[in-house]
């Protein structure tokens, strides 16, 4: 067991990842009171009922009333929206902490909004599925994951180090980078597959030249490969306008490739085809 490292934490939007985070942080003995904030009652009733919070608020100002942290966890258009609201009600001292999975658009919204007493650490968990709500989270999601934090100049560094202990008592391998680096790296690594997967589905769902729905044949490849596309809409749709620049270049990158696949196998090229593969399979093995 750890000390209590929070006594009261709030989790504004108590889903797969504010509920985890919660969840870990309990069974780690690191949290005192957790009071959930939200906006539907089911999925709050639910986050009680489940033990994810101790007790919750659908009044951001009554919910983060004492919190020496408060997570934010709720679609990143939302967060700066969120922060405005819930800013009046803040304790000196207290830190506002995220993880929403663009970090540019976020800190930018986020940065001016913020008072000299209440300080803000930008984050994100390596970590996910593609369920949503309370009852999709649990406790071990973080374990043996990364948790990227995106502290700028003004960040302050007792904050830092506080929510870095926290994600480490999570489980987490805390990496810090620049704003800009982890759009683009996440660009890449996250949001480009969530692209991809998106546009396969709805390309081969919409394929008709057979009167029965195709997709019902898919077998192991099609569903290990488009799972990510089962993810909710509203959470990839904030993803891809926040971090448009990043995504475009993904996206052109991806176009090359798969242009240069196209070429190679309208040309019958054999060879050329199986380096393509080669090469991919060498990088891929080696992530294994
Ligand atoms: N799902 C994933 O695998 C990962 C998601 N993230 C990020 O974490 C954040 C939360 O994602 P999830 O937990 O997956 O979503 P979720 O859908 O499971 O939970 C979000 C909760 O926020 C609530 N909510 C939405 N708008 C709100 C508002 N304006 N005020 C109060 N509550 C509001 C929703 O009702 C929901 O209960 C997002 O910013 C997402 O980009 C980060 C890493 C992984
Ligand atoms: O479901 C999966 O495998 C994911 O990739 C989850 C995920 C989604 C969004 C993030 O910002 C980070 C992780």
């Amino acid at each position: 067991m750890a000390d209590v490292l929070i006594p009261r934490l709030a989790i504004i939007g108590v889903g797969l990842i504010g509920g985890s985070l919660s969840l870990a942080l309990k069974e780690a003995g690191a949290v005192g009171e957790v009071v959930g904030c939200g906006r539907g009652k089911p999925n709050l009733e639910k986050a009680l009922e489940l033990g994810v919070v101790d007790r919750y608020s659908r009044d951001p100002l009554d919910a983060v009333k004492d919190a020496d942290v408060i997570f934010l966890a709720t679609p990143v258009k939302t967060l700066a929206t969120v922060t405005e609201e819930l800013l009046p009600a803040c304790k000196p001292g207290a830190i506002i902490t995220d993880g929403g999975s663009v970090k540019g658009a976020v800190s930018a919204a986020i940065d001016p909004l913020m008072p000299d007493n209440v300080y803000f650490v930008p984050g994100h968990p390596i970590a996910g599925t593609e369920k949503s709500g309370a009852e999709a989270a649990f406790p071990t999601l973080y374990r043996g994951k990364r948790c990227i934090l995106t502290p700028t100049e003004n960040t302050n560094a007792d904050a830092l180090a506080l929510v870095e202990k926290m994600w480490q008592i999570a489980g987490s391998e805390v990496v810090k980078m620049s704003l800009e680096k982890h759009d683009r790296v996440l660009a890449a690594i996250s949001h480009l597959p969530h692209m991809v997967a998106y546009s396969l589905v709805n390309a081969v769902g919409s394929y008709d030249h057979y009167e029965e729905n195709i997709l019902e044949y898919s077998a192991g490849g099609f569903r290990d490969f488009t799972r990510i596309a089962s993810s909710d809409p509203t959470m990839w749709r904030d993803i891809a306008e926040t971090n448009r620049d990043g995504l475009l270049e993904m996206m052109e990158q991806f176009e090359k490739f798969f242009a240069e696949l196209k070429t190679d196998i309208a040309e019958g090229s054999g060879e050329k085809l199986f380096e393509f593969f080669l090469r991919s399979k060498q990088l891929r093995d080696a992530i294994l």
